[in-house]
């Protein structure tokens, strides 16, 4: 059975999906269950928002994205001030779709569950850091740190609110804090542009472009499901990272948010559908049925995170209904979008540019009764 990811999770990595950061109300108590947060997956916002440049972070130089996509040379983002958001990043250069923003280590990581206070291995692990690495730290925005307290004499806890307003998944068991990722701001639906997946052979956080974006546009990660309507996506982002959404899908007059939530809603219930092929209770034909209504509702909304997931699914269901032509076509649609959100030197794209050259060669080949269910 093929995963039917979510938003907030590993791919972007995870969705990479699907990222997590810290809850403060769990994460100061001593038999810590760490509450993650996703922090993740666009507002033209340069047009509209006065900022000053701060510093430019990161120039990759680099020809080729390892997706194999052309680049420019020369600096791809700048972290400056945004009014209302604290910093943000803006593309320094038109980025193109699949395009590698940005990769990047940790400064340190911490495992998803721990028995002791967090706020303590947080500590212990800041003591290893350079002075430099510390500042980067200490630099880093927060929310939820108790008014009433002194920043300055509380250090830990100031740590704590850090950490929990930065750290992102990092694997499938550890979260961990990446100082230029953790300046991109939230967009919702169609509004974010970029993607972050965690590779554990590399040890680093990639971030890919999921659009073309344009010079001056802020880059813009997801750090929930926003398959969910603008209110309960709002109530999340508020209470979770203080802050109330006016990105462009949320900004959206009534009526049209309205259109985009029924939208959202729709697709949400559509992938509960599919997954039910799982347990056998539609066959093949309708679950793919299902996969295309996605994809087009997606298109309807721009919302084009978690594709190659989607394909990747469709293919899977090809395969183990033994349909050639369907396998073929779903698991190249797989590889083409795994490819801008993850980067084609995955071994997901691998394996399935392999499926899609060879059918059979896909490991769900045949595992159900043989039917024909149609390509993309
Ligand atoms: C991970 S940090 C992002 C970078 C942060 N703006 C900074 O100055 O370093 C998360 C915080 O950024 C702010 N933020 C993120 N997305 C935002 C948005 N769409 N609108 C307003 N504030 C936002 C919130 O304060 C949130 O708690």
């Amino acid at each position: 059975m093929p995963s039917v990811q979510r938003r907030g999770g590993g791919k972007n990595g995870g969705k990479a999906k699907n990222l997590k950061s810290q809850n403060s109300k769990n994460s100061t108590s001593s038999k810590g269950h760490w509450k993650l947060f996703v922090f993740g997956l666009l507002a033209a916002l340069a047009s509209i928002v006065y900022y000053r440049q701060t510093s430019i972070l990161t120039s990759l130089k680099v020809r080729k994205a390892g997706n194999g996509v052309d680049i420019q040379d020369g600096p791809i983002f700048n972290v400056v001030d945004i009014p209302g958001k604290g910093k943000g990043v803006l593309a320094a250069r038109d980025i193109k779709q699949g395009e590698l923003v940005l990769r990047e280590k940790s400064l340190f990581t911490v495992p998803l569950h721990v028995q002791s206070s967090p706020a303590v291995l947080i500590a212990e692990r800041l003591q290893n850091l350079s002075p430099v690495k510390k500042e980067a730290f200490f630099n880093l925005s927060y929310v939820h740190f108790p008014e009433d307290l002194d920043p300055t004499e509380h250090v830990d806890r100031l740590a704590l609110a850090i950490f929990e307003t930065n750290a992102v998944s990092a694997g499938k068991d550890t979260v961990g804090i990446f100082p230029n990722m953790a300046r991109l701001n939230h967009g919702c639906s169609s509004a974010f542009n970029v993607v972050y997946s965690w590779r554990n052979e590399q040890e680093g956080l990639f971030v890919h472009a999921l659009k073309d974006v344009k010079k001056g546009q802020e880059l813009l990660t997801t750090y929930t499901d926003t398959k969910r309507p603008r209110q309960e996506r709002r109530a999340y982002l508020t209470q979770q990272y203080g802050f109330h959404c006016t990105c462009d899908v949320c900004s959206l007059p009534d009526g049209l948010s309205k259109a985009s939530d029924r939208r959202l809603s729709e697709i949400s219930s559509l992938y509960r559908k599919f997954a039910t092929w799982g347990s056998k209770d539609i066959d093949g034909i309708e679950a793919i049925n299902y996969i295309r209504k996605i994809w087009g509702i997606e298109d309807e909304e721009g919302y084009w995170s978690e594709r190659g997931q989607l394909a990747a699914d469709a293919a899977w269901v090809a395969a183990s209904h033994s349909d050639v032509s369907a396998t073929r076509a779903w698991a190249l649609k797989a590889a083409k979008w795994f490819t801008y959100e993850i980067g084609a030197d995955t071994p997901q794209v691998q394996t399935l540019i392999m499926a899609g050259d060879r059918p059979q060669s896909h490991n769900a080949w045949g595992t159900r009764d043989k039917l024909e269910v149609s390509g993309p």
